[in-house]
């Protein structure tokens, strides 16, 4: 059934930005122009026929420098939207998902400076409250700007996701918590028509999310933290990502407490104020590097990494037999030298699941390296219903998996490399990063397509597995820049 959707007859004089909505409905005029719309349509563009080309055979060795997490990073550019003034972060990732970010941010007229990890977010100038569509189709986080500007503004519009293909990636989650916090949504030409009902201010309530969705605890969470009263969500996701977000939302003056549990209780403020914050690292990455020393039998060293963050990788890596040591409170060495760990890798079972469980954005990783371990493995997909596109592919390079919906049964090998160079294609972000370390554990050479997929989540990583001695290249050769010139 079609809802009801006018924000004129909903939004009344209790929201205090009420002056500066009607503003931005006079502006909406311009938000439209050709100017702004030049400004939303400045995406970058990669060249589609970027490869990576990996010789395999390497042994690496040193050390490599984790960057800020793409997932923190994304959800905290859209919290600076509840914010007034200039938030300052710092440790933020260069890749083409931020770029994305900052692109829908600049599309709803906020200013974005960026230089060397550091980003300035101004949302003073903000004159749309509809975010560019064709960014936000790229990234799933395009939608977590929803929360933000519904309940700072009172209205928002904002398209449908993009992001990985890796499932059908519903949002009744985020429209279901939304409504209960006093939203009208209605889903209209494939996007989210949302209004705040008492006097364009959402107000707190209760909500059980049936699953624990990490974007949909984001923007609730970013939705109470300036809804009208106290919000408790239950069943909420525990990531490390989500408690990052709490912490930059926390330092811009909300009350938020339980961050890191299965229950949120909020207690929502008229007005947050753009904080400093430092985005934590990026434990994908730093699982992904710890995968790459794994898989060429080497030794590395990573920083800095939470190591709490990576409880579940370790223990798995441990008990193939690699060593793991923590030399500093933020630096892992991770070794699967034949000589110092006394063998070969043995293979073993993974289910991922929300944290503390095993991340399923290491799931393509690990499954590369479980065909190059002794034994028989199993791979059980549990998060995302679509999430195995990566077993056709490493089959390519001569891996013996079996799949069965989404469990995939590996048979290692005895000794020595069974894999053998291919050309191969990223089909998503982390099926990308698996297919990079099978060509450096394979014989030969591999030749990668589709590798802007790599770049959504991966700063520099072809540039970082070269320092340590991979021999990897990317064809043509470029040097991967940001937009229009602050980025
Ligand atoms: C930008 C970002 O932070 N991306 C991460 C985020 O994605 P994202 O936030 O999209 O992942 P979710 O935790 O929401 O998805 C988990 C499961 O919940 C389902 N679901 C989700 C929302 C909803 O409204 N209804 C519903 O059924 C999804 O289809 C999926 O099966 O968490 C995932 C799970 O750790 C990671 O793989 C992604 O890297
Ligand atoms: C699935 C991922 O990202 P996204 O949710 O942005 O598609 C990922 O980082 O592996």
């Amino acid at each position: 059934m079609a809802l009801l959707f006018n924000p004129q007859n909903h939004i009344s004089q209790s929201n205090p930005e009420k002056p500066y909505i009607n503003f931005l409905r006079r502006t909406s005029a311009f938000a439209q122009s050709s100017h702004v719309q030049n400004l939303q349509t400045h995406v970058e563009k990669l060249a589609p026929d970027h490869k990576l080309v990996v010789v395999g055979g390497s042994k690496l060795s040193g050390h490599v420098n984790i960057s800020g997490s793409k997932n923190s990073a994304l959800a905290v550019l859209a919290g600076t939207l509840c914010c007034s003034g200039t938030s300052k972060l710092h440790n933020m990732p260069n890749l083409s998902d931020t770029r994305t970010m900052v692109s829908i941010l600049r599309s709803l007229g906020v200013r974005v400076q960026v230089s060397n990890g550091e980003m300035t977010v101004d949302t003073d100038g903000l004159c749309s409250l509809e975010p560019c569509s064709d960014a936000v189709g790229k990234i799933r986080a395009g939608l977590f700007v929803l929360g933000p500007l519904l309940t700072r503004f009172g209205e928002a519009v904002v398209a449908l996701p993009g992001g990985c293909d890796i499932g059908a990636r519903p949002v009744d989650l985020y429209i279901r918590g939304l409504r209960a916090l006093g939203a009208i949504i209605e889903l209209r030409n494939g996007k989210v028509h949302a209004c705040a009902v008492n006097g364009g201010k959402l107000v707190g309530g209760r909500f059980h999310l049936d699953y624990p969705s990490v974007g949909a605890t984001e923007t609730l969470m970013m939705a109470a933290s300036m809804a009208d009263g106290m919000t408790v969500l239950t069943n909420v996701a525990q990531e490390p990502e989500v408690v990052d977000l709490a912490h930059f939302l926390i330092r811009s003056g909300a009350h938020v407490e339980g961050a890191g549990s299965g229950k949120l209780v909020i207690n929502g403020r008229n007005q947050l104020h753009g904080p400093e914050f430092t985005i934590m690292p990026d434990r994908i990455e730093a699982g992904t590097f710890m995968v790459a020393a794994a898989i060429t039998r080497s030794h590395i060293s990573i920083s800095p990494v939470i190591p709490l963050h990576l409880l579940c990788l370790v223990d798995k890596l441990s008990a193939a037999g690699c060593k793991i040591m923590q030399s500093t409170p933020n630096t892992l060495e991770v070794s699967a030298l034949p000589a110092k760990i006394g063998g070969d890798l043995q293979g073993f079972d993974v289910k991922t699941g929300p944290f503390p469980k095993f991340p399923t954005d290491m799931q393509p990783q690990i499954m590369s390296l479980l065909t190059t371990c002794k034994g028989l493995s199993i791979v059980e997909e549990s998060v995302f219903e679509s999430r195995m596109k990566h077993v056709r592919e490493l089959q390519k390079l001569g891996a013996k998996i079996h799949l069965y919906g989404n469990n995939a049964l590996i048979h290692g090998k005895e000794q020595g490399s069974d894999l053998s160079g291919s050309q191969v294609v990223a089909t998503d972000l982390r099926s990308g990063a698996s297919l990079v370390l099978a060509g450096m554990a394979a014989e030969g050479i591999t030749v990668i397509d589709g590798v802007t997929h790599i770049d959504r989540g991966y700063e520099n990583l072809e540039m970082k597995l070269r320092c340590l001695g991979a021999d990897i290249r990317r064809h043509p050769f470029s040097i991967v820049t940001g937009t229009g010139g602050t980025i």
